[in-house]
């Protein structure tokens, strides 16, 4: 079956080196607890890096960008044409996720999976195209079983690239006009919200166009309900080709032992397909924020995740996570260097 190794089980947890890390931070110079959440970082990123003193140094970044045929029903304050268009902005450099990964150092790499706005070939943008969109899953399944079995080989292939590239962290990002709706469907399906309660702006919309979103996404609940006890079944009916992009993905890394961080709504929703798909995944997983999409909430709750941020962040493209990647880093520092008690000949806890 080609699909197999996407049930494969995720690389365990390292529990001798989280617990080596976890005795590490007990003797350095603060009181116990005293830098929070760092502390909690540094020891999972241990465990997930197999070594006591872990690092997020090296940094790759995959997005992927499709089109959705939902987009028809009206769904995005956008139009379609702005997919293609970033997938440009990308090449050229300006898009947030350019001017985050630079700042940053890390590898940039954008997969263009198709558009209806073709923008062409770029240098730096790898094309493995599959359709200018998915079907309008309204009325249709978004994808047959070849499109999906080649998104999740393509996102697969990227964490194979970063475990060549000896990355630290995989962060995945997606661009997709309309792709709020279909993550918003794959969550509904996945969670058992309902539309209205998972329903958000995306980019833009108002309250109106909020209320005609999740009624598009309810009819297509109903049209499918049949077929959604399945995940990977949900996911080729209501999902995105950037999306199964990023499931294959984090199931991968999970498979190879790279750590993710996973960025905001749709990337979140991917995460519970890839979880609801391979349950074995999720402890491989870190959340870096709290998108202002009003379903992720409930997303980051199913998946019983803490986000590192909420800074209102709302854009995508792995945005939040990059955001989050300076205070791994942070914690990895502290972790590593700081002197213990007994180092620093300073008194422990009475
Ligand atoms: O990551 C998020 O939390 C997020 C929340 C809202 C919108 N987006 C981005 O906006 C686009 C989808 O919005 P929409 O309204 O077209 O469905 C897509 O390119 C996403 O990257 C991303
Ligand atoms: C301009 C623009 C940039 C984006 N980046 C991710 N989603 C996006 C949506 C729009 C509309």
């Amino acid at each position: 079956m080609p699909l197999d190794w996407i049930r494969q089980s995720a690389k365990p947890i390292d529990t001798a080196a989280r617990d080596a890390a976890a005795a590490r931070q007990a003797q350095l110079t603060k009181p116990p607890g005293s830098l929070g959440r760092l502390e909690a970082l540094a020891i999972a990123l241990a465990g997930l890096q197999g070594r006591e003193r872990p690092s997020a140094g090296r940094v790759q970044i995959s997005v992927y960008a499709a089109d959705h045929g939902v987009a028809v029903e009206g769904v995005s304050a956008f139009p379609q044409a702005v997919t293609g268009e970033m997938v440009r902005n990308f090449a050229n450099g300006g898009a947030a996720i350019s001017v985050l990964a630079r700042a940053l150092d890390a590898q940039l790499e954008v997969i263009h999976l198709g558009t209806v706005n073709d923008p062409g070939r770029y240098p730096n943008v790898t094309r493995d195209w599959i359709a200018p969109s998915t079907a309008n899953f309204r009325h249709q399944p978004a994808m047959d079983a070849a499109q999906l079995d080649h998104a999740l080989r393509c996102g697969r292939h990227s964490a194979r690239n970063a475990a060549q590239a000896g990355a630290d962290l995989f962060v995945g990002g997606e661009m997709g006009i309309a792709n709020t709706t279909s993550a918003t469907a794959l969550a509904c399906a996945l969670t058992g919200a309902t539309p209205l309660e998972l329903a958000g702006a995306g980019t833009g919309l108002d309250a109106a166009g909020i209320r005609h979103k999740a009624d598009v996404v309810a009819h297509a609940l109903a049209f499918h309900r049949a077929a959604l006890g399945d995940p990977l079944e949900a996911l080729q009916r209501l999902g995105g080709f950037e999306i199964a992009a990023l499931v294959g993905a984090f199931v991968a890394c999970a498979q190879i032992g790279i750590a993710v961080l996973v960025d905001g709504f749709i990337a979140s929703a991917a995460a519970l397909a890839a979880c609801a798909i391979n349950p074995s995944v999720r402890e491989r997983l870190l959340f870096a924020h709290r998108s202002a999409e009003a379903g992720h909430q409930r997303v980051l709750d199913a998946l019983s995740a803490q986000p590192i941020l909420d800074l209102r962040m709302r854009l995508g493209e792995g945005s939040g996570a990059a955001t989050a990647v300076p205070l791994l880093r942070l914690a990895c520092t502290l972790h590593a260097q700081m002197a213990t008690f007994a180092e620093a000949g300073v008194s422990e806890k009475a």
